[in-house]
């Protein structure tokens, strides 16, 4: 697995930074984010450290699919129980325990973490929070897949990835974790009113009814204009990194 690692210049063995890992969408590697989202410049400001991890395992070795959201480039940060993606798509158990291992024990970082993403990400970022409340200080994302069971992306993944039980896709669902959700943690959600994928794919509304449903709250802001794209996540990546500053430094 490859990932990509900023770290800001307060970090050293003397001064321990939080991280924010970050999880990219469909077809992207751990450089999309890196070289696109233009984070840095305040990442450096207020000290924190962001991970990017590849978004699927990688190699001649393992499954893949002719098609861009099934396979290489398109993990959905679950752990997959179904052949022949079994053998290596454990993107959930990577993304919480294996990589988050591997930074704190070689980078000067503290224990201190906050996730983030965009579509296919916005959606392993927010189940992955909502699972482990505990972990994660706060969550935010840019144009989620909100309810992945319930749109063409989610429901072609999981039926490959998980099998056709659908208790099983409840599991990485936001808007089914969010609805049965007792442990609250702050969560952030930004969409682009203009992007292609948002009636179809990304459904924020049924976020929205999760959140009534359980008094779960949600930030949820629309924009007028923006579509899909890493420029609608640089005009706003500023918000998300502030949102999640103030949760880390708590
Ligand atoms: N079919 C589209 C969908 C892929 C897509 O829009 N990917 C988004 C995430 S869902 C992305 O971040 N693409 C890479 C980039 O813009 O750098 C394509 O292949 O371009």
């Amino acid at each position: 697995m490859r990932f990509a690692i900023y770290l800001p210049p307060q970090a050293s063995e003397q001064e321990k930074v939080p991280v924010l890992y970050w999880l990219s969408g469909l077809t992207c590697t751990d450089e999309n984010f890196m070289q696109k989202a233009g984070a840095f410049k305040l990442a450096s400001e207020l000290g924190i450290a962001i991970v990017a991890p590849d978004t699927s395992p990688r190699g001649d070795e393992v499954a893949d699919d002719e098609s861009y959201d099934l396979g290489q480039g398109a993990g959905f940060y679950v752990n997959a129980t179904e052949a022949p993606w079994n053998e290596h798509y454990k993107m959930y158990d990577y993304v919480v325990d294996e990589l988050p291992a591997l930074i704190q024990s070689t980078f000067p970082v503290n224990n201190k973490r906050a996730i983030a993403g965009h579509s296919m990400g916005g959606h392993g970022a927010l189940i992955i929070a909502l699972r482990n409340p505990s972990i994660y200080s706060s969550v935010s994302a840019f144009s989620p897949i909100c309810n992945p069971m319930k749109c063409s992306w989610g429901q072609k993944a999981f039926t490959e990835y998980l099998g056709k039980s659908k208790t099983k896709w409840k599991e990485y669902d936001a808007s089914e974790l969010m609805r049965h959700s007792k442990d609250v943690i702050p969560v952030k959600v930004d969409q682009g009113e203009s992007d292609d994928f948002l009636v179809e794919q990304l459904k924020p509304e049924a976020l929205v009814a999760a959140s009534k449903h359980s008094n779960y709250p949600l930030e949820l802001n629309i924009h007028n204009g923006y579509d899909h794209s890493y420029y609608f996540i640089s005009s706003f990546i500023e918000d998300h990194l502030r949102f999640h500053s103030a949760h880390l430094n708590r």
